[in-house]
């Protein structure tokens, strides 16, 4: 069975100009501790599907599930990692996460919640920064408090809304090694889905890339099934037929649309070359 189900869903939004459909007849299965990544152009609905499953939007038509209860808000349950971090600028590194930590995990003690603050810390290689500030760390640095303090809490479900976007290639690189690092640890059992403009980003993470149509009224256009083994390592997986097979494809999905005809290049009168 799967782990994450949309079925049939539609989000529509009211706005002063009317009805307007974001997404419409998304069906979707997630098993349990897989990958997956939502990919499309920009305004394509892939946020507005992320948010269905935190429950922050209501599907205005079909159901959203985990382990067959149908999502009726935001919950423990579900971890959510956004592209600007949302660290609170106040608290430092550690604070950030035990905050977080002291909120979702109720029924644990002080101690033991101390020590899980301090284990993630240690594991997203942050010790020495934690009495920092957002403020007096980088980017990068920023975004491994982010997803620490998501694993922390221990959600089932991993939703990561573009979490590297912001990030330059090195580091992008490196988050991409402490994300499978954290989930290997966690033996593979947090279901992660990801936004991502990012084809590469995609194919080394996701066991399944789901690919959208362009917005509005955005739909599913295809699911590719990323079987390339794993651990994964970004020198080896490259120039493996399976992986250049499907950046192909996904190029030519998402890049259809943006060729440019030389044609198109000079309207003007025609001028004569001297
Ligand atoms: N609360 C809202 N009210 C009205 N329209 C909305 C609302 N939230 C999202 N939309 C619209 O729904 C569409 C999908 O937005 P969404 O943010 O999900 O796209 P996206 O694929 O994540 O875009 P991007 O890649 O640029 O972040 C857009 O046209 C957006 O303007």
């Amino acid at each position: 069975m799967s782990y994450v189900e949309i079925k049939d869903m539609e989000i529509a939004f009211s706005t002063p100009r009317g009805k307007f459909i974001a997404v419409k007849n998304i069906n979707l299965e997630i098993g349990k501790g897989e990958i997956v990544s939502i990919i499309g152009h920009s305004g394509c609905g892939k946020s507005t599907i992320m948010n269905a499953i935190g429950g922050m939007v209501t599907p205005t038509k079909g159901t959203v599930t985990i382990q067959g209860k149908a999502i009726k808000g935001p919950g423990p349950d579900r971890g959510i990692v956004f592209q600007n971090y949302s660290l609170l600028p106040w608290l430092s590194v550690y604070e950030n996460i035990f905050q977080a930590v002291d909120a979702a995990l109720q029924t644990t003690s002080e101690v033991d919640k101390r020590e899980i603050v301090e284990k993630y810390i240690r594991m997203v290689g942050l010790s020495a920064h934690r009495e920092k500030l957002p403020k007096q760390i980088s980017g990068g640095m920023k975004q491994r408090v982010a997803i620490a303090r998501a694993f922390a809490i221990n959600p089932d479900v991993l939703l990561l809304d573009e979490p590297f976007g912001a990030l330059d290639a090195l580091t992008k690189g490196s988050m991409h090694i402490e994300l499978l690092k954290l989930w290997n640890l966690d033996n593979r059992s947090k279901t992660i889905v990801m936004v991502t403009h990012d084809i590469e980003e995609a194919i080394f993470l996701s066991d399944k890339i789901v690919v959208m149509t362009d917005g509005p009224s955005a739909t599913i256009r295809e699911i590719e099934d990323v079987h390339l083994p794993r651990p994964r390592n970004k020198k080896d997986i490259v120039n493996m037929p399976e992986y250049k097979t499907i950046r192909e494809r996904l190029l030519s999905l998402l890049m259809d649309k943006v060729e440019i005809d030389a044609t198109d290049f000079y309207k003007g009168p025609k001028v004569e070359l001297v």
